[in-house]
């Protein structure tokens, strides 16, 4: 048996294209079922949906051979047991610094104050300011990152920007982009050699379906 590990919403729906191209459809989609383990048109081919930042775990305990995860959350994970041998191109965004509009936040960065960040990724807060030789205390939140300077309980937040909406919604403002992010496809060091022969042909159709959306 294949076990591949998705997370439902984005990082499910583009990975469907990629599986077709390996000749793999989902028996059911993760909306519509509470299953959490889903069949395939292959018989030795399972899906189990977990939580976006549970992927990497999963595939490094070899629970799942593969799966897919972004940048944002190998980087906190730490990428421990696993090859990353293919950036599937998807779920792109940047990982940035925002601020309340008006906040002024190259004055605090210079002025060399203890700031408070408030974000869901401390580890690449921690080494992005540390990098920077700024002192901060990091707050660490599990999602609406974006309310944090809104309501005083930081200065300033890391998190992920795609078209921008949502910081515009919130009076916030990008100060600094750390990173840009797509998801990678992430396979257990023992999988792929206990597991070859049924394994490399899949990734090589990951690989030519994301080369050809270059053509
Ligand atoms: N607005 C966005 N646009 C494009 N890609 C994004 C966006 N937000 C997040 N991503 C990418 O998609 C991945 C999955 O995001 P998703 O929102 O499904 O999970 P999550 O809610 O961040 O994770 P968890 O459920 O573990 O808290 C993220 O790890 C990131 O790489
Ligand atoms: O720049 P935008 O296009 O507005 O996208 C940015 C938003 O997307 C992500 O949240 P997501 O939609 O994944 O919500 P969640 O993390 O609460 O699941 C991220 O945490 C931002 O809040």
């Amino acid at each position: 048996m294949i076990t591949i590990a998705l997370s439902k919403g984005r990082i499910f729906e583009e990975t469907l294209p990629l599986l077709a191209a390996a000749g793999i459809v989902p028996a059911e989609a993760p909306e519509s079922t509470r299953k959490l383990i889903i069949g395939t048109n292959q018989a030795d081919v399972q899906l189990i949906i977990v939580r976006a930042s549970d992927v990497p775990t999963y595939v490094q305990y070899g629970a799942a051979d593969l799966g897919v995860a972004g940048k944002d959350v190998l980087l906190e994970h730490g990428g421990q047991g696993l090859y990353q041998p293919l950036d599937l191109e998807i779920a792109k965004c940047a990982l940035m610094v925002a601020v309340k509009n008006g906040f002024d936040y190259e004055g605090a960065v210079k002025q060399g104050a203890r700031m408070r960040i408030a974000t869901k990724y401390t580890e690449q807060a921690k080494d992005h300011f540390a990098s920077k030789g700024v002192h901060v205390d990091l707050i660490k939140l599990y999602g609406s990152m974006e309310l944090a300077p809104l309501v005083g309980l930081a200065d300033a937040i890391v998190d992920l920007v795609s078209t921008g909406g949502t910081l515009k919604a919130n009076n916030l403002v990008a100060v600094e982009h750390i990173r840009e992010i797509s998801s990678r496809l992430v396979v257990n060091q023992s999988s792929l050699k206990l597991k070859h022969d049924r394994l490399q042909p899949m990734l090589d159709a990951f690989a030519t379906t994301v080369a050809s959306r270059h053509a």
